[in-house]
């Protein structure tokens, strides 16, 4: 499950007992807003200093419940912020879309290559806006999770657009 809440820790028991089997949250909640770190762009807050013991804390209570361990991260979240909790879990989630809605945004493809350069074997999801238009970004940053919803929905034939992605992810 991809948990975008603001009290992740809080949700992890009730998710381990619908039968959950990987719990992600995201980083946010453990920051500080207008802090430091720096947006991506100019507009954007500032986002930073991570409560360190917090966040591991419930890295630790996911395990605790028996499910493996996504941390993810929004699009105005600097990549460096996840870096220190990588060997704790499977997988990060690099958001390619503000809010889970929108168009991919291309310029998150620089923190997907930045993970992948430092950890060959980590899963790296991307989520947001993922067509076969643009997969091969994904692909070729690093990326080996990927969640596509609208082009699947909106197509009339999903499992087309699934054959393409995979097609166009591999090549
Ligand atoms: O809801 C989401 C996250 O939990 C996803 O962002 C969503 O499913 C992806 O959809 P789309 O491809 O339409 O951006």
């Amino acid at each position: 499950v991809h948990m975008m809440v603001s009290k992740p820790r809080q949700w992890v028991q009730p998710m381990a007992s619908a039968g959950a089997n990987q719990y992600t949250f995201h980083l946010e909640p453990f920051c500080q807003i207008g802090s430091t770190g720096g947006g991506s762009d100019s507009s954007s807050p500032a986002i930073g200093n991570v409560d360190t013991e917090a966040c591991s804390e419930c890295i630790r209570h996911i395990r605790e419940n028996g499910m493996r361990v996504g941390l993810g991260i929004s699009p105005d979240t600097p990549v460096h912020l996840v870096f220190p909790f990588v060997e704790s879990v499977d997988q990060i989630l690099v958001m390619t879309v503000h809010q889970a809605s929108g168009s991919f945004m291309s310029d998150m493809m620089p923190k997907v290559k930045s993970l992948r350069d430092r950890y060959a074997t980590l899963d790296i999801e991307v989520d947001g806006g993922v067509t076969p238009d643009n997969v091969a970004q994904c692909a070729s940053a690093g990326a080996n999770v990927l969640v596509s919803g609208t082009a699947l929905i909106k197509s009339p034939d999903p499992a087309a657009v699934v054959a393409r992605l995979k097609s166009v992810y591999k090549s």
